[in-house]
């Protein structure tokens, strides 16, 4: 069962990720999907020497197997290139179309710079909504998870003055519900439970300090809990990442970034992974950036990358299992 790894940005620190990983771990079943040039040249920066081979070759211990994707100028570390925007894309679309096709199990994306990838003229705001259009889903709901934490969000790369508008009833319904099967149905929580941050300070200490909560999040929640969804909330979100709460959590539904991603990075910052739940597809991702000051140092902290392969992997598995049952119960 392969899975595949998009390096990223390549003047950034996801190359150098991928072949410190490979040095240590068992890459066997990876498929790497990056310019081959590019790889060797970090790895003799790095001063690690591997055995790079096309993806076709057989697995084998000790081997890293990459589908080549041509770079279109000749990248440093920490140099930032419009000119390479869209090599970025294309490995995203190699992994994308080899999960779709079932030659790959999962796919795990190293960090893009997504202002190159813009001024490169391409609108972009990040893989998840990248993967959102490129699978043809509706919605999809991004997940941050560390032992003890996972946070979902209502809404993901947005700036912040537009966020109030984006929180409507159908999205967060949305987002609730992919939130919900997604605990049930990949993590195994037979009755997840999930609490939901307000919007406004003090949840809109109520209706003084902002409407959305009266008007939009609560009757949302009492629709849902009616279907039987264990909701607790809207809470001011201050007070909810505390443990007398997050004890009772499976999850957390936050209203935007900066209100859930800072604990969550707090909490775990390198050991956290990001999942993109609602997708046909498996996707997890690093929980950090591009770290351009870190890029062909060797410096860089290679623990979320491996938690996000980890999770990839155990998906998977998840999902081949479910798959082993359905066709075992249809021909029981
Ligand atoms: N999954 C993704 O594609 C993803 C995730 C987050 C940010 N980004 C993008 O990355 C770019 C840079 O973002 P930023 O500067 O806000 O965040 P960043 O995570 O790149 O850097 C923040 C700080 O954390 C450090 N850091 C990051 N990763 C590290 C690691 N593995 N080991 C050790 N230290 C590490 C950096 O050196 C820096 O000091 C932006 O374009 C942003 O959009 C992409
Ligand atoms: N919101 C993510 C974070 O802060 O870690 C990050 O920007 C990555 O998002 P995508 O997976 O959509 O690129």
């Amino acid at each position: 069962m392969d899975i595949a790894i998009t390096p990223g940005e390549p003047a950034g620190i996801g190359p150098d990720l991928v072949l410190q990983l490979a040095s240590q771990q068992d890459c066997s079943h990876w498929v790497v999907i990056a310019d081959p040039g590019l790889m060797q040249q970090r790895a003799a920066q790095l001063g690690l020497s591997l055995d790079m081979t096309d993806w076709q070759a057989a697995p084998a211990p000790g081997r890293l197997r990459i589908q080549p994707v041509q770079l279109d100028n000749p990248a440093q570390p920490g140099q930032l290139d419009h000119r390479n925007a869209r090599y970025v894309l294309n490995t995203l679309d190699v992994a994308i179309d080899g999960c779709r096709d079932g030659r790959f199990a999962a796919m795990v994306t190293c960090p893009v710079q997504k202002s190159i990838i813009n001024e490169a003229g391409i609108a972009f705001s990040g893989h998840t909504e990248y993967l959102q259009q490129r699978c043809g889903v509706e919605k999809v709901v991004m997940m941050l998870a560390t032992p003890g934490l996972r946070v979902t969000l209502a809404t993901t790369h947005l700036p912040l003055r537009d966020v109030a508008d984006a929180i409507t009833g159908q999205t967060l319904e949305q987002v609730l519900y992919i939130t919900h099967s997604s605990l049930i149905q990949q993590f195994g929580i037979p009755k997840p439970r999930i609490l939901v941050c307000g919007l406004n300070p003090h949840a809109g200490e109520s209706g003084h300090l902002g409407h959305e909560e009266i008007d939009t999040i609560i009757p949302v929640l009492e629709q849902l809990r009616q279907q039987g969804m264990d909701l607790m909330g809207p809470l001011p979100a201050d007070t909810l990442f505390t443990p007398k709460y997050l004890q009772q959590a499976d999850a957390v539904l936050a209203m935007y970034h900066d209100q859930g991603l800072p604990v969550l990075k707090h909490m775990g910052f390198g050991n956290a992974v990001n999942i993109t739940l609602g997708l046909p597809i498996i996707r997890t991702s690093v929980d950090h950036g591009t770290a351009l000051d870190l890029a062909g140092t060797g410096k860089a902290d290679t623990g979320s990358l491996l938690t996000a392969i980890h999770t990839a992997q155990a998906m998977a598995q998840t999902a081949l299992g479910a798959t082993q049952n359905a066709t075992g119960a249809n021909h029981g």
